[in-house]
């Protein structure tokens, strides 16, 4: 089974990883950095899976047949409660040529850093600049998540939680016939 990520991030390469030996025996993972084509922080959900595509287009383009492509893209919500960061997963199996999607949990994000975030910035980077916390240094890993939840959820397990959901979708016998196929270009 050759798995293709679609980034080189350590969190979301950890996080695949983790989860991907529950679901397929004999993995083998590789990695390719690729563009989003979307805004740096995407701000909606419609917004980060169409980055999840984008990046999948982007990666077969380059890299050619898989079994199956990984895509994750992290994200702003923001209303009236505040602002809360998570992720989505695109798991696409190109074997059968269907996807499952999903999403992580969501954590708040504190006013002193939400208030300089808008899409057309990187959110690390004004978490890097601004957030006091003794464990900056594993942010590599850990995500602005994890910093924010004094690492009782860090970016690895907000990935994980995403491909659990969408993989455990796509795996469910129970959901066979109402599996959705990768769209035509
Ligand atoms: O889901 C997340 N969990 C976190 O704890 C976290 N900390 C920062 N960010 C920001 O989210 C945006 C989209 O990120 P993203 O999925 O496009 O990843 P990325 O740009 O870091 O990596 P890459 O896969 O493109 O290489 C970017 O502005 C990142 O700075 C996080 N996202």
């Amino acid at each position: 089974m050759r798995i293709l990520l679609t980034s080189t991030n350590e969190a979301k390469q950890k996080a695949l990883q983790n989860i991907v030996d529950r679901f397929y025996d004999l993995a083998i993972i590789e990695t390719i950095s690729v563009d989003s084509g979307v805004s740096k922080t995407p701000t909606n959900d419609q917004e980060a899976i169409q980055g999840c595509w984008n990046r999948i287009d982007r990666a077969r383009e380059i890299k050619g047949d898989y079994d199956a492509y990984v895509s994750f893209e992290g994200l702003i919500s923001n209303h009236e409660f505040g602002m809360f960061l998570y992720g989505w997963c695109l798991f696409v199996d190109g074997t059968k040529n269907e996807y499952g999607l999903g999403a992580s949990s969501q954590v708040m994000v504190p006013r002193f850093i939400s208030s300089k975030i808008s899409a057309d910035v990187e959110f690390s980077d004004v978490v890097k600049a601004d957030y006091p916390s003794e464990h900056l240094s594993k942010m590599p890993v850990v995500g602005s998540n994890g910093l924010f939840t004094n690492l009782h959820y860090t970016r690895v397990q907000e990935f994980e939680d995403a491909a659990l959901c969408a993989l455990g979708y796509l795996h469910n016998p129970a959901n066979v016939g109402d599996q959705r196929s990768v769209p035509q270009k």
